[in-house]
């Protein structure tokens, strides 16, 4: 068995929605597939209706396949500081042609005012580890570990892109999707993410640096967060730019030309962040002043490859061989 979803992308690139249909009958929620956490979480029937703003509920009362996992609740914050909590059904799952019938689904109860803002997100699917599930007492399986079983090889790939719609692919690998070769790193999922290193950059058409980027791939983060060292590197070949603290970050004029981030991908392999990319945002409604798509992962202990990056590549996520696959596309 294989499934496709498409990866819509929202305004800036912020985040990408993927239709995901959910019980009996079917009800289409456009979920967050986010490789950085573990939970399958959707706004549901059992929220304030305070903390629901258009965005389509899950109610498990509706749906006949929906089974209570009695005495299970779950809590979980992301890396932004927003957070969602609440109890969990054992529903059916699709993603295009593919479902899994015994999936659990995590129906929220309260979730913060950064998710209730956002309009068009109906929740979130991990694909990261599910040793960083949160549902107590008993962690529940992804939706990536329930499908390896049926799917014809036990994989997913995430094929974002630049402003336009992409997909997440589960159980082949597209090859018309990239260019060349796919090359693969080792993964340590021991903190439960999908966490490689990088053992070098380039800056443009500056020389190679040996710098191990310890990070993880994780398509639920907006930017490319780097070590320190790195990103002053790379802002020093963008004129005018600064680091504004009360932005969070390094900003420039909208009009500056950014380089390319080359990061390498084992010691022959390379994946080219074109500068449009870095582009993050404009600051503000005038224009003028933008946010770099490249910041510091100052206090997180690792960087993290988010959308800014992905969106570069075609990645193969591959849980029983614990590896990633980068190609150009
Ligand atoms: O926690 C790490 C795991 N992956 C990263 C992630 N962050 C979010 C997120 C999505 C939507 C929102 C909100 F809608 F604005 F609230 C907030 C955070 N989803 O994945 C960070």
């Amino acid at each position: 068995v294989t499934g496709s979803g498409v990866a819509s992308p929202q305004q800036y690139d912020v985040e990408y929605l993927t239709p995901i249909s959910v019980g009996t009958p079917p009800l289409v929620l456009n979920l967050n597939l986010d490789t950085g956490s573990s939970d399958l979480w959707v706004f549901s029937s059992e929220l304030p209706p305070s903390e629901i703003n258009g965005q389509t509920v899950y109610d498990p009362t509706k749906s006949t396949s929906a089974k209570k996992l009695e005495g299970a609740t779950w809590e979980i914050e992301y890396g932004d500081g927003s957070s969602s909590e609440g109890d969990v059904y054992i529903d059916s799952v699709a993603i295009g042609d593919l479902t899994v019938t015994a999936q659990a689904v995590q129906a929220a109860k309260n979730v913060s005012a950064e998710f209730t803002a956002d309009t068009h997100d109906d929740g979130l699917l991990g694909l990261a580890f599910n040793t960083i599930n949160t549902v107590q007492p008993t962690r529940q399986k992804t939706f990536y570990d329930n499908a390896q079983s049926i799917l014809d090889a036990p994989v997913f790939t995430a094929d974002l892109k630049d402003d336009a719609p992409g997909h997440y692919n589960f159980g082949y690998i597209d090859s018309s999707a990239y260019t060349g070769n796919i090359s693969y790193l080792p993964v340590d999922s021991s903190q439960g993410f999908w966490m490689f290193t990088s053992p070098g950059y380039a800056i443009s058409k500056g020389g190679y640096k040996i710098t191990e980027m310890k990070g993880i791939a994780d398509t639920g983060t907006t930017l490319l967060l780097l070590p320190t060292s790195v990103v002053l590197a790379y802002y020093k070949q963008v004129d005018g730019a600064r680091y504004e603290g009360t932005q969070g970050g390094y900003i420039f004029a909208c009009s500056a030309t950014l380089p390319d981030f080359v990061f390498a991908v084992g010691n022959n392999a390379r994946i080219t962040v074109p500068g449009k990319y870095i582009n993050y945002a404009p600051t503000d409604s005038s224009g003028t002043t933008c946010f770099g798509g490249i910041q510091k992962d100052i206090g997180i202990g690792f960087s993290i490859f988010g959308d800014v990056a992905l969106k570069a590549a075609f990645v193969v996520f591959d849980g029983p061989n614990q590896q990633l696959g980068w190609a150009a596309k």
